[in-house]
């Protein structure tokens, strides 16, 4: 990515709901598998990535975040509630109240980012995941790669890194807004 300027994050924040908001199109505090959609075109993902994801994301967050509800076909995704949609085998950056947590987001580049300072490699990235799997946890397994997985395919450099930058503006949202700016400047040329 370019234009990664280094931005501090308020630890005392629940910049979660940042992460999650950008998502929210219409700004009225849920996430419709539609605005997902929406969302996952706006930064630039083909109609096949942006389908699977809505259908996965908001079946797979919407009831966690509407407890003792009954669930909602139409899958909303509530984002004053989204810590609860936290999964396990996580890189453990946000915590339980969604809040950014400088010393594990600067433990990521410390443990892993062994061949360039402050990137990963795909190989070094692989090491992260399985470092942060917890014994049997399938679904958090299943979760943290696609998320990674999907960050370092849209987000990795022409030399196959991915930058320190752009994993601190995935933590505050702050990446999907420059990418859908990115993305409707390259459509305008
Ligand atoms: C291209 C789109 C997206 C990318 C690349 C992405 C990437 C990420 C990454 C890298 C993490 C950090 C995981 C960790 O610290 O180990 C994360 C966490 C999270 N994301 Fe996304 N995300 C995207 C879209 C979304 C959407 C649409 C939602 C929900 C509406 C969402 C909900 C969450 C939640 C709840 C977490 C916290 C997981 C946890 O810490 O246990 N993300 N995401
Ligand atoms: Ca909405």
């Amino acid at each position: 990515m370019s234009n990664n300027k280094a931005k501090k994050i308020d630890p005392n924040e629940n910049v979660l709901q940042k992460h999650v908001a950008f998502f929210d199109r219409n700004h009225d505090g849920i996430v419709y598998p539609w605005e997902t959609f929406q969302g996952f075109r706006a930064i630039g993902c083909g109609y096949l990535l942006s389908s699977v994801a809505c259908i996965f994301i908001n079946f797979g967050l919407s009831q966690k975040t509407r407890p003792g509800k009954f669930p909602s076909i139409f899958l909303p995704i509530e984002i004053k509630n989204i810590e609860k949609a936290k999964h396990g085998s996580d890189s453990g950056v946000y915590d339980s109240l969604g809040r950014f947590v400088p010393s594990k987001f600067e433990e990521i580049f410390i443990k892993h980012a062994k061949k360039n300072p402050g990137a990963l490699t795909s190989d070094e990235l692989m090491g992260l995941l399985k470092a942060n799997r917890e014994p049997k946890d399938y679904k958090g397994w299943f979760a943290s790669y696609t998320e990674w997985k999907i960050l370092y395919v849209l987000c990795k450099d022409k030399n196959g890194l991915l930058h320190k930058e752009t994993v601190r503006a995935v933590y505050d949202g702050s990446l999907f807004e420059q990418m859908e700016k990115e993305h409707s400047e390259k459509k305008n040329k």
